[in-house]
């Protein structure tokens, strides 16, 4: 176990592409932190960069405090685990993860332990006669997690480990893993670019785009009070709901309109409004957050359903106000139909506001 911190790191390659820029984290001991976002946005270059497997342009590496920006890999004690498995096709499992134990030099009988305590926590104890081709792939996952949990490692990097299996198996993983980390208490990286991976396994969650760090927060931090548009619309299925809105105060009440909406929000909006002087703003609603409700003076707008999308534990209502699909996520009963028309309110509480030009939270 280790902290991490990274310090303004950054990877250029050739002349003009930055893989990752500017990247500034500290990582606790035992932390299981995640770096989340879209393809290309710099999630393995960062972590390849700790692992020593990718030189650093500018910046610093950290591991419990040592600078290890220019050590070699192995120097390191980390251990990844990668999306291809990388399990040695003529080694049998017991000898795929001995080896890396062989190399430390440790005796027979020292070896024959660990395997049998790790192989036992991944689940792969009746298979270590085997060789990988003889496994599925979500056993032979589990070989390189054996393999990486046996060194123990300072810091555990897993590079989109569970990619390559199926959904079902995938879900099933991501709660063995979390139980595995809560057992060893590894300080973990952990790279995604599947928010609900992220949401469910992650103490923090990093969102990466064009190679920065756009947010790191828990998870509730950057689903609830995401930080810019970026981070409400990557994070959340279906994802936040933005509205391009006018700002008037009017006798005191503060009145949000466009050409499709117009409604006054309560009093407590001035204090988040207070030093926002622009007369244009972004309200972003995520699906939950909306209420299907009885009476129309409880509610903000009134429109017709156009879809409803029934997902068994609730049903997504889907609304075309101007151009613009909303979607509301809403119980499964009522039932709703298209064309049904429906009122609808929304908790003012778990509205968030941008700022119209930076597209930044506006908090007052
Ligand atoms: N060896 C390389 N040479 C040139 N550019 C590279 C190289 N490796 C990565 N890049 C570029 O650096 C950026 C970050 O890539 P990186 O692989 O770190 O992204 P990622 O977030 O891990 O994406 P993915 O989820 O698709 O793996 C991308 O623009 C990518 O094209």
């Amino acid at each position: 176990m280790a902290t991490l911190e990274l310090i303004q790191l950054s990877k250029k390659y050739g002349k003009t592409v930055w893989g990752a820029k500017d990247v500034n984290l500290k990582v606790d001991n035992g932390e299981f932190v995640v770096f989340l976002g879209p393809s290309g946005c710099g999630k393995t270059t960062t972590l390849r960069m700790i692992a020593g497997l990718e030189e650093v342009t500018i910046g610093k590496i950290f591991i419990d405090g040592k600078d290890v920006t220019y050590l070699e890999p192995r120097k390191r004690e980390v251990s990844m685990v990668f999306q291809s498995y990388a399990v040695w096709p003529h080694m049998t499992v017991y000898e795929n993860i001995a080896f890396p134990l062989k190399l430390k030099k440790m005796s027979k009988s020292e070896v024959d332990i660990i395997v049998k305590e790790v192989s036992e926590m991944v689940k792969i104890k009746e298979y270590l006669n085997r060789y990988p081709r003889q496994l599925s792939g979500g056993q032979r996952q589990r070989v390189a997690l054996a393999r990486a949990l046996a060194v123990k490692p300072k810091i555990f990097l897993m590079d989109e480990p569970l990619s390559n299996l199926d959904a079902k198996l995938r879900v099933k993983m991501r709660t063995e893993l979390k139980a595995i980390h809560n057992q060893t208490g590894a300080t973990t990286i952990f790279v995604t670019h599947d928010q609900s991976e992220a949401l469910s396994m992650a103490d923090r969650i990093v969102v990466m785009r064009d190679g920065h760090i756009e947010q790191v927060g828990t998870p509730d931090d950057v689903y609830f009070d995401s930080e810019n548009i970026f981070v409400a619309g990557f994070i959340g299925t279906p994802p936040t709901n933005f509205f391009e809105m006018n700002i008037n105060v009017e006798k005191g009440k503060v009145k949000f309109f466009n050409e499709h909406l117009e409604f006054y929000l309560p009093d407590k909006i001035k204090n988040i409004l207070k030093d926002y002087n622009k007369n244009k703003i972004i309200l972003g609603i995520r699906p939950e957050s909306f209420e299907i409700v009885d009476e129309k003076d409880k509610s903000y707008f009134t429109e017709k359903v156009l879809v409803v999308e029934p997902q068994g534990s609730h049903q997504i209502i889907a609304l075309k106000i101007g151009e613009q699909i909303v979607k509301i996520i809403a119980p499964s009963f009522p039932k709703y139909k298209p064309n049904d028309v429906i009122n609808i309110g929304f908790d003012e509480d778990r509205i968030m506001l941008f700022d119209i030009d930076n597209k930044k939270r506006v908090r007052g």
